[in-house]
């Protein structure tokens, strides 16, 4: 090799390790960047999230948490009790039974009782899925809660506080994991809030994600979360209901996965209100995001984490819901959007749609604590007080600079900054010899 060949070589060794180097640097201060970028938005998160409540072991009677630690991580020895024979206790109580849990389903009428337990199939709520034929069935509450491990409650938030009152008397250590996904009338309470009032000495959790009972019957893959402070709960809920066709994620944000699983049935109508209108993807998309939006939003202001919204109860079932006519909520915004009256809607339903209540629970409390949900207003606005949907949906295209992502960039700074500049370029323009003259 000649000498200039050889320094040729080595520049060019060279100036590869210098833009190797370079390229690292760079990757490194965009992880950095990104690194900062994320621990600003779980720092963010934190500060506002009020701080979550931890059981007092004080406040706990010790009968009622002793069970606890001790719940067998095996299912099979499991005892399980699933309050609401609709179609999500329905399912679920069939995937625990399936999974070996030793299940009752509590069903209020007696003839319903009877008929599954003689056809293994839910009629009226799940008309031809066959159920496992170990689960057993009660209309007797006290007999079917009677030394389980767990109860999970799978009636309709309007009954929710009620059936609490109902199995009161024969609590004696048994866990409760709502499954519920609303909202009760009238007082803005989630199901653990309610659960806090009524047992206060109860472990508990809450279990939402995207699950369209149908979908479940019909072993389609699907994944919950089981939301609790109590770790041996959760784990126990994991061990009770996962299968190979369905997961079971856990988390400690019970306020978070709650409102996720309430929420998203407020977007549900509207979505199926919006498929009635015909709309484009663009529209849909628009719609699915912006309400994700309003859901972290309503979450930070109410006592959850933001990020929450990112997993399977949130933006997993805001999916899950709006796109599917298995979802009630959805079908609901869809005769709406067709024009039926809700009371019609409702009638023709048949079966629970919680984003109802929702909608007007929401809609008060954003309004009482100012919180900004354009969309609930605007679907206050055509349900409850008879508003046109269209111009209500057209305002909603005016409603001023906003950011993207509040988290990332918060909207009083991009409003305040955008409005800013629109001002200088208008004064700019009123200004400038040629601007006066193009509008001569
Ligand atoms: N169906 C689904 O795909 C899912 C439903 N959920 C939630 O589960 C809850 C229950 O929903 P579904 O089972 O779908 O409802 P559903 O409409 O299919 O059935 C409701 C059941 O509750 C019973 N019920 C009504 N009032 C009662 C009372 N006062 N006492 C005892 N039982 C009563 C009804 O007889 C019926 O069996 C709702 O909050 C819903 O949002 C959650 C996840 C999925
Ligand atoms: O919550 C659900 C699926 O995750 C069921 O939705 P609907 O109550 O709208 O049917």
């Amino acid at each position: 090799m000649t000498n200039a060949k050889k320094t040729n070589k080595d520049a060019a060794k060279k100036a590869d390790a210098s833009a190797e180097a370079k390229s690292k640097a760079a990757a490194k201060s965009s992880a950095d960047k990104q690194n900062g970028l994320l621990a600003g938005i779980i720092g963010r998160a934190a500060k506002t999230a009020r701080p979550r409540r931890k059981l007092d072991p004080s406040a706990v009677a010790v009968d009622v948490v002793k069970n606890m630690p001790q719940l067998p991580k095996d299912p099979t020895k499991l005892r399980l009790a699933v309050l609401g024979g609709g179609s999500f206790g329905t399912a679920m109580a069939n995937l625990a039974a399936k999974n070996g849990c030793d299940t009752t389903l509590w069903v209020r009428n007696k003839r319903t009782v009877k008929s599954m337990a003689k056809l293994h199939m839910n009629k009226k709520y799940l008309p031809g899925h066959k159920l496992d034929e170990r689960l057993h069935y009660s209309h007797d509450l006290a007999a079917a809660i009677k030394d389980k491990d767990i109860i999970f409650l799978a009636v309709p938030s309007m009954a929710f506080r009620q059936t609490l009152k109902n199995i009161k008397p024969f609590i004696t250590g048994q866990a409760l994991v709502s499954l519920t996904k609303g909202m009760e009338k009238d007082t803005f309470a989630l199901m653990s809030d309610i659960i806090r009032e009524e047992l206060p000495e109860v472990n508990f959790g809450v279990m939402s994600g995207p699950n369209l009972a149908v979908e479940i019957m019909q072993n389609m893959p699907s994944a919950t979360v089981i939301a609790s402070d109590s770790e041996p709960l959760r784990h126990a809920v994991q061990a009770a209901l996962h299968s190979a066709f369905f997961r079971v994620f856990a988390s400690d944000d019970i306020r978070g996965v709650e409102l996720g699983g309430a929420l998203k049935n407020i977007y549900a109508i509207a979505m199926g209100m919006a498929a009635a209108y015909d709309v484009g993807e663009n529209t849909k998309a628009m719609l699915l995001t912006r309400a994700l939006a309003e859901m972290s939003r309503f979450g930070v202001e109410t006592g959850a984490n933001p990020l929450t919204f990112l997993g399977l109860s949130g933006v997993g079932d805001l999916y899950a819901t709006c796109g599917s006519e298995l979802s009630r909520n959805y079908r609901i915004g869809n005769m709406l959007g067709r024009g039926m009256s809700i009371d019609a809607a409702v009638k023709k339903l048949g079966q629970t749609a919680e984003g109802v209540n929702t909608i007007q629970q929401v809609h008060e409390k954003a309004s009482k604590d100012g919180i900004y949900m354009p969309i609930t207003h605007a679907l206050y606005a055509v349900i409850y007080e008879d508003k046109a949907a269209l111009g209500v949906a057209l305002n909603l295209m005016e409603a001023g600079f906003r950011s993207d992502v509040e988290f990332v960039m918060p909207h009083d700074h991009s409003n305040a900054a955008l409005r800013a500049q629109m001002q200088a370029a208008q004064a700019e323009r009123t200004d400038s010899p040629t601007s006066s003259k193009a509008s001569k």
